[in-house]
């Protein structure tokens, strides 16, 4: 099907080598897929990692560094690397790419995101190819977390994408990390997110390689809530990225949830800024995660941080496991004085417009589904 628009993202894995350095074949070879897509008419973005490998050599780093301030130095200079590959492999090819830098508060910030967007409206309609990173050098956080995956789950769900493929160095998902147990098994299709899934996805394979398998699927949680679908699989020959739209790629691929989040939603899940948490206890835990039911005064054993009604907070059990986020409708000091108590006394206590802290159609949980051991 032609006309589709597609964010593919490539990690370092597919573009530097280990010791450091950009490998210019990759960036041709990358360059033919995406050309090839661009010219059967779909439209194409690229979110690229790669700057801090093809940059820390440059700067007389043996290894690709772990201080955050020579990562984000490393990064300054491979990014320019980066894109001068780019507009080398895409100018024979006669298509012109952009360069588009982002970080976390432009999404958070919706105002941002919106220029985001109808920047890269503008760059498709044109016909120009948005190729997109993270500003490295601002976003200390995003060094420190952040990986490309969720960035381009963001940037998919933001351009409301038909499809996002996350290629790396593995030809899918599998129930263990193939470089440490060679007979483990290969997810071909992925309809729900379970916890077995996120215990089964390591950390990143290569010593240029950033979040591993566990980004990826973190990243797949945004997607499927957008409703995008995902691929995420290996393309090393010619025609490999076309096969992978085709729907016959070498990879995994997940479904988008049926029911996508509503645009409130996505911002209460991935784009806002936590102000706060409340730790909640085991009825709670399943009343928010199995039952679809609001969060009440009585399941709260604590609250941490300074927020505010309006403001969006983290919600964790007792053993400290993250469960989600959601709008708060109580302050800080509020949700202490009413923790444990029935919504009665509550309501006998103090003075709130609901009785239920956050509402379930302002909360949205860290997986789509749980299993059973935590029903
Ligand atoms: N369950 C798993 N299935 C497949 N790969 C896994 C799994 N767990 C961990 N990995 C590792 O994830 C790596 C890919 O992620 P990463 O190194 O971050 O690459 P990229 O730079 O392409 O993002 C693979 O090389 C593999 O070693
Ligand atoms: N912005 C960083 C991205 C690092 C990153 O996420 O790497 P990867 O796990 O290879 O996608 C860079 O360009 O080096």
């Amino acid at each position: 099907m032609s006309g589709q628009r597609i964010v593919v993202k490539i990690g370092s894995s597919s573009l530097t080598s280990e010791e450091g350095g950009l490998n210019r074949e990759q960036v041709q070879f990358f360059a033919g897929e995406l050309a090839a897509l661009h010219q059967a008419g779909h439209q194409v973005l690229l979110v690229t990692s790669g700057a801090q490998a093809a940059g820390f050599r440059k700067l007389g780093y043996p290894v690709k560094p772990k201080i955050i301030h020579e990562k984000q130095a490393a990064a300054a200079v491979g990014q320019a690397l980066l894109m001068q590959a780019y507009q080398e492999a895409f100018l024979t090819r006669g298509i012109a790419v952009a360069q588009i830098l982002l970080t976390r508060p432009d999404f958070s910030n919706r105002g941002r995101a919106q220029n985001a967007q109808r920047t890269i409206e503008e760059l498709l309609k044109q016909r120009a190819l948005p190729i997109i990173n993270e500003n490295d050098t601002v976003a200390v956080d995003e060094i420190k977390f952040g990986d490309n995956d969720s960035l381009s789950a963001l940037v998919a769900n933001l351009v409301r994408a038909d499809g996002l493929y996350i290629l790396t160095d593995m030809d899918g998902v599998y129930s263990a990390d193939p470089r440490k147990e060679p007979d483990a098994i290969k997810f071909e299709r992925i309809e729900v997110l379970t916890d077995e899934l996120y215990r089964v996805a390591g950390g990143a394979g290569t010593a240029v390689g950033t979040g591993g398998m566990r980004s990826k699927i973190e990243a797949a949680r945004i997607a499927m809530q957008g409703g995008v679908p995902l691929f995420v699989g290996r393309v090393s020959e010619p025609g490999d990225l076309s096969d992978a739209v085709a729907g016959t790629g070498r990879g995994t691929y997940f479904a988008s949830s049926h029911h996508s989040l509503s645009s409130k939603k996505q911002w209460v899940g991935f784009l806002s800024v936590p102000q706060g948490r409340i730790i909640v206890d085991n009825g709670a835990e399943t009343a928010l995660m199995n039952n679809g039911r609001s969060l009440l005064p009585a399941g709260v054993i604590a609250a941490s941080g300074d927020f505010h009604p309006g403001d969006v907070v983290e919600v964790v059990n007792s053993d400290g496991r993250l469960l989600g986020r959601g709008v708060t409708h109580y302050a800080a000091w509020q949700v202490t004085a009413v923790a444990g108590l029935s919504s009665e006394e509550v309501m006998r206590r103090i003075e709130v417009a609901r009785v239920e802290i956050i509402h379930r159609d302002e909360w949205v949980a860290s997986t789509i589904v749980k299993e059973a051991d935590h029903a």
